[in-house]
């Protein structure tokens, strides 16, 4: 399968690299980075720290979607955005990791994917997928007279919070108790916040180092608690879930998928 890295200098544009060059069946047709960036002309395999494959980065994304059958993205919410409507009008796979995205943002991909196969996950490891079919079973076992609160941690040049992984379970959490995240999502507390609202789903972002992604869901009840979490030792496994959801979405008919499709974990 042909595929396309976008933000290929980024810290997974190179996992990205290095997972297409490590599976079978998968080359590297095009690396792409923003207009003006200095990784532009760059050999890509050189930047992922591979030997030179003779793919050089460019800013001409079009022109790359048009030579490929998928393109892999971990970018930026608008830069997303604009790389779903050019995978649309190519028709190829459109693997989507980044985070952060605003409702318009999900609007537009919703849109693009009546053109395409678009498989967007916050989190693509397999841990994580599993992670939410638990929490979502506990939130529906438990009343909500147990608190739910997600804690996360990442490395210092993380920009988006919560993060996705963290939006995901929060979501998950949500479906189980059949109620809209929206609606009970409680992001930051500082000051005189007042007591915790009943049936509240509780986020806390913590940023340092060079923490890969750690996530933890409580269920704190009156005397006990319930921790359920996960970490991510090296974000590779997300590159290579990305590579996965790629091939699984080949000849997949137009829509928006999920990393639990490619999973086979969406009856969980
Ligand atoms: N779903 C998942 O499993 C995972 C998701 N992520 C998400 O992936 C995203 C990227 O993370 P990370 O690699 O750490 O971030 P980086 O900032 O290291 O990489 C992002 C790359 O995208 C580039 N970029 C931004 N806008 C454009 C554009 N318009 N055209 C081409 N390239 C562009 C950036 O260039 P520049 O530096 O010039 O802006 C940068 O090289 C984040 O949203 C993160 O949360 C990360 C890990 C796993
Ligand atoms: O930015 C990151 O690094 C990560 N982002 C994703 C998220 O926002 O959950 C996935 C992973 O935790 C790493």
């Amino acid at each position: 399968m042909r595929l396309v890295v976008v933000g290929a200098a980024g810290r997974m544009g190179r996992m990205l690299i290095k997972a297409i060059a490590a599976t079978e069946g998968c080359t590297l047709s095009a690396a792409i980075e923003r207009p003006g960036s200095e990784a532009l002309g760059q050999d890509a395999g050189v930047l992922a720290g591979l030997p030179a494959n003779g793919v050089l980065v460019s800013d001409d994304a079009l022109a790359a979607f048009v030579e490929a059958e998928g393109v892999l993205d971990f970018t930026a919410p608008d830069a997303t955005v604009a790389f779903a409507g050019l995978a649309a009008q190519a028709r190829i796979v459109h693997v989507v990791g980044t985070t952060g995205m605003e409702p318009s943002h999900l609007a537009r991909l919703e849109a693009a994917s009546r053109h395409a196969a678009i498989i967007r996950s916050g989190n693509m490891s397999l841990g994580v997928n599993l992670l939410a079919g638990l929490v979502r079973k506990v939130a529906a076992t438990l009343g909500t007279d147990w608190d739910i609160e997600i804690v996360e941690m990442h490395h210092r040049m993380k920009v988006d919070a919560p993060s996705g992984t963290a939006v995901l379970l929060g979501e998950a959490a949500a479906e189980g108790r059949a109620v809209p995240l929206a609606e009970h999502r409680v992001a930051s507390r500082d000051g005189q916040v007042g007591a915790r609202p009943p049936g509240a789903i509780g986020f806390a972002a913590l940023r340092g180092g060079t923490v890969v992604g750690d996530h933890k869901v409580i269920f704190a009840g009156a005397g006990e608690r319930l921790e359920l979490s996960h970490v991510a030792e090296d974000r590779s496994l997300f590159a290579q879930g990305a590579v996965k959801a790629a091939l699984w979405g080949r000849g997949r008919k137009p829509g928006l998928y999920a990393m639990t499709d490619v999973l086979g974990l969406d009856n969980l």
